[in-house]
């Protein structure tokens, strides 16, 4: 039976992942393991990803992945923050390839910041990079010669690094429309240049995807003026990660968008929302459970190959949402948990 690791995390990462959990167990028969990670880790351990916690991640088939991040710990050393944890578990996993999907679920026109016929165009498949870039450059603080405190972050890709995550794009472009939208900052940024050079050198491996190019800041307008024109965008780590949340909300909300991180194709991957602990909402039963549900879609389909099972959650998803469940984030009432009800209610 496959082995599904849970790492709620903090916040209102406990309260969806127990949604999400909930969902699996109606589709099929999985073992699962929790594990603490982050804040509440650290307040166990003394360390946001401690030892057992990374070798269940590593003894699973699939990880689900709630949320990190916890005020209390802003100022503890770099290293100790729940920040740590998250980052920590996608290097030592290999999770080089974060597949972010945002596209308008039928019935949230009103919830997305667009206007409703051009909210209704969005269906972008983010590729974010997810190992290298400026989180994982060498980075500090210190002081000038002049005694000013400076503070540094390296932005840095070698070739291969993007070389995979370009495949990764084009891999998923193919599967979709075909158009795939490299967004970097090549008119500033040396890693820029290079990630365009090497994508065009990729693109020669595939000819039936149209390859275009856009800087980071209109890819950001671009995103809310016109988001149809996009079918798969891919970027670099800080990048996607900007502009995944700025998708989220074309989309209807943060709430919505699950994701994906993959060391290749098939094997192990962690499943999550895009968003984070949310402590403005934590322990009061607002959060948005979909994009833990629909993360665990992701799982089934990326990492157990359980096609169906997943194409229900999402139908399930769609269909209460079609039938008015909306959580306070989405313009209504609903708990997470009756969320979750009605999304459980409506899977075939
Ligand atoms: N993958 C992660 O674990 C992850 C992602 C982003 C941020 N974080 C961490 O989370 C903490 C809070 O960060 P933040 O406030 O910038 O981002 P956030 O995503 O936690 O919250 C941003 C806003 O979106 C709302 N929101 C988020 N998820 C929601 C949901 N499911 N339903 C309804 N509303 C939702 C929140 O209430 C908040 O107003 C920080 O410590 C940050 O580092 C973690
Ligand atoms: C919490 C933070 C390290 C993380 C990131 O920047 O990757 C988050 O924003 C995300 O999108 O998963
Ligand atoms: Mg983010």
């Amino acid at each position: 039976m496959a082995l599904i690791a849970i790492l709620p995390g903090d916040g209102i990462g406990p309260e969806v992942t127990r949604e999400a959990r909930r969902v699996l167990e109606q589709v099929g028969d999985f073992d699962f393991e929790e594990a603490s990670v982050g804040g509440a880790a650290y307040r166990e351990t003394g360390h946001p990803l401690p030892d057992a916690t990374l070798a269940l991640a590593k003894r699973s088939d699939a990880v689900l992945f709630g949320a990190i991040g916890d005020p209390e710990f802003e100022s503890l050393e770099r290293s100790l923050r729940p920040e740590a944890a998250l980052l920590g578990i996608r290097k030592e996993l290999g999770l080089f390839a974060n597949l972010r999907p945002a596209k308008l679920f039928a019935g949230l026109e009103e919830a997305s910041s667009l206007r409703p016929e051009i909210a209704r165009s969005i269906d972008v498949m983010i590729v974010r990079e997810l190992t290298g870039d400026v989180y994982f450059g060498e980075k500090g603080q210190g002081t000038t010669d002049a005694g000013l405190r400076e503070g540094h972050d390296l932005m840095r890709y070698d070739e291969a690094e993007v070389a995979r995550i370009a495949r990764v794009g084009f891999e998923t472009a193919k599967r979709r429309k075909g158009l795939l939208c490299s967004v970097d900052k090549a008119n500033v940024l040396e890693t820029s240049q290079l990630w365009r050079d090497v994508v065009i050198e990729i693109s020669a491996e595939y000819p039936d995807v149209s390859l275009s190019h856009m800087y980071v800041d209109n890819a950001a307008m671009q995103l809310v003026r016109d988001p149809g024109q996009f079918d798969v965008i891919v970027t670099g780590n800080l990048f996607g990660d900007i502009l995944s949340d700025q998708a989220s909300m074309c989309a209807g909300s943060i709430g919505m968008l699950p994701s994906a991180s993959l060391a290749g194709e098939g094997g192990l991957g962690m499943y999550e929302p895009i968003h984070g602990s949310a402590p403005d909402i934590a322990g009061q039963g607002k959060a948005n459970p979909c994009a833990a549900i629909l993360s665990a879609a992701m799982l089934l389909r990326y990492s157990l190959g359980m096609t169906d099972a997943a194409d229900r959650i999402e139908a399930a998803v769609a269909k209460a949402i079609a039938d008015g469940a909306r959580t306070a984030d989405l313009g209504g009432t609903l708990s997470t948990g009756a969320m979750a009800d009605a999304v459980l209610g409506a899977l075939a």
